[in-house]
């Protein structure tokens, strides 16, 4: 038997990098559409490994390995949106304005025999109190279009957060601990 494939389900730039680092080159990027809605009075942690396990069962893959994320910023028990115009993005830098929050980052792997398996990583991380000015400067970027919580760590959001407890990887999008633990526990090839 040849080596087997593996399918990245994301449409992340961020998860292809993130996964090159651990000298892993998907054979194919499929991204999965599905609804992200969240489930009413579903907990965000549910949420994101619902829907990590949703886009890799999405993705048609006979025979290979299909890997998928989800990362989710919860404030509680209140899931963020993923700030796709302005005002959702300064909705969100003000709640999480001089506060702890959590980012849920889930991934699913499906093996060729069609088992699922899970992770789930979990990181704390505290935003400065931001005013007005900063708030301004932060939307005037841009960086926040397209993520979850309306911020980027990995741009110049990281000038703003004080502290973070957990996994940096994870935040960005794909949990690398947790993504090669994934891999091997499933028998997938890796260093
Ligand atoms: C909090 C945070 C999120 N994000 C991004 C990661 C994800 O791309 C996005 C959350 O949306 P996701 O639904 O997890 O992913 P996606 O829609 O971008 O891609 P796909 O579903 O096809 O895999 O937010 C950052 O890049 N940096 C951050 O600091």
């Amino acid at each position: 038997m040849g080596q087997p494939t593996l399918i990245l389900a994301s449409a992340s730039p961020r998860r292809r990098e993130l996964i090159a680092r651990l000298g892993v080159t998907p054979d194919a990027i499929a991204p999965a559409d599905i609804d992200e809605t969240p489930a009413r009075g579903e907990l965000p942690r549910d949420y994101a490994k619902r829907m990590a396990r949703e886009k890799a069962e999405a993705a048609a893959s006979p025979d290979g390995f299909v890997l998928a994320g989800d990362t989710v910023v919860a404030a509680g028990r209140r899931i963020l949106p993923k700030a796709e115009d302005e005002a959702t993005a300064r909705q969100c830098l003000e709640l999480l304005s001089g506060r702890r929050h959590r980012v849920l980052s889930a991934i699913a792997l499906r093996a060729p025999d069609g088992a699922v398996r899970e992770r789930l990583s979990e990181t704390i991380v505290q935003f400065k109190r931001l005013s007005a000015d900063e708030i301004d400067a932060y939307i005037a970027s841009g960086e926040w279009d397209g993520k979850a919580g309306g911020y980027a760590i990995q741009g110049i959001a990281e000038g703003l957060i004080s502290r973070i407890q957990g996994s940096h990887s994870g935040v960005v999008g794909l949990p690398l601990y947790e993504t090669r633990a994934l891999l091997k526990a499933a028998g997938f090839p890796i260093a």
